[in-house]
């Protein structure tokens, strides 16, 4: 994938020069180091391996621009922040891609998990599996109030399991209760519920979810970086450590799991089903 740059908004100056890739789009604003991310792979912003590995360039570009310090992700796509991994990825294939595509799932978590960066996730639709995973690893979830807006891991309901690096990123933000009795359902939570369990941290009019965002990002980014920097790390390290020091297992455990029959027959019914909603 190519960093393109694209004509300066209007009446923006040179501090909104936007550039991106083909399916990610960054809105950078240099003045106040805030960048707005946003998902370009329509219909719904499955994390195809493109998206996966424009995101991963995308990210790494500006967190070694010192000019920014927090980015907000958000999607370009009317209604879907992302429908998660994309299941045509995950069936259907052979085991060399089922490994280079997790191998990419997991660069991801990390990188974002870890990040300097504070990281803002304004919520603008549909957010399940892989994107409630996305929104999970930032440090602040804003959620547009719209009850087709759904947001939680429902890998169950289509037959798989979250792996154990999707489970502890939930424990860690809604407790182990909450996640076990969220992870074994699918469930899939309706914005005031998700605020409840504080899978979100605020519900706001979805024409506020951007604005809520530059607010809560300028909180964040009056605590000096180095001492929040090593606060989100001390928070999050251990987490992050049980996956580096078995990644290689947990990609041949995911290629197993994934290339069974059983599970492939799951993935092309749930697929299906999905094409079959819109019949
Ligand atoms: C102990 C063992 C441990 C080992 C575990 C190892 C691994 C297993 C773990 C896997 C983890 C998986 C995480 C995931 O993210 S799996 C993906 C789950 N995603 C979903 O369930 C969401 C499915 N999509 C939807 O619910 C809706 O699409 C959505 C609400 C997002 C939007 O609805 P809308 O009506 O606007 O759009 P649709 O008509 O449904 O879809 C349009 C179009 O897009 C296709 N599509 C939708 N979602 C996906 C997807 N995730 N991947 C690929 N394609 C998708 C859909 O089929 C339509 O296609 P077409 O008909 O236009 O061709």
């Amino acid at each position: 994938a190519t960093i393109r740059r694209t004509e300066p908004t209007a009446g923006s100056g040179d501090s909104a020069r936007r550039f991106g890739t083909q399916r990610v789009l960054v809105e950078p604003d240099a003045a106040s180091g805030v960048a707005v991310m946003k998902f370009k792979n329509p219909p719904v912003n499955s994390l195809s391996l493109e998206l996966l590995t424009e995101f991963i360039i995308s990210l790494e570009k500006l967190e070694n621009d010192k000019t920014f310090r927090g980015v907000i992700l958000t999607s370009d796509c009317p209604r879907v922040f992302s429908a998660g991994l994309d299941l045509t990825e995950m069936c259907g294939k052979n085991p060399a891609h089922y490994a280079e595509y997790w191998k990419a799932v997991q660069e991801l978590w990390l990188r974002l998990y870890l990040s300097n960066l504070v990281l803002i996730a304004a919520i603008n639709g549909a957010c399940p599996a892989g994107g409630c995973l996305i929104s999970l690893t930032c440090d602040y979830r804003i959620l547009a109030d719209n009850p087709k807006y759904l947001i939680g891991l429902n890998e169950t309901l289509l037959g798989i399991v979250a792996p154990f690096w999707f489970k502890d990123t939930l424990v860690n933000t809604i407790g182990h209760r909450a996640s076990e009795q969220a992870l074994q359902l699918g469930l899939l939570f309706l914005p005031a519920e998700a605020l409840q369990v504080g899978l979100v941290d605020q519900v706001v009019p979805e024409d506020q979810v951007l604005s809520t965002a530059l607010s809560v990002m300028a909180r964040w980014m009056a605590i000096p970086d180095h001492a929040r920097q090593l606060t989100k790390n001390m928070m999050r390290k251990t987490t992050v450590d049980r996956l580096v020091k078995q990644r290689d297992a947990d990609i041949q455990n995911f290629v197993s799991f994934i290339s069974r029959d059983s599970i492939q027959k799951s993935l092309q019914m749930y697929l299906e089903k999905l094409k079959q909603k819109k019949g």
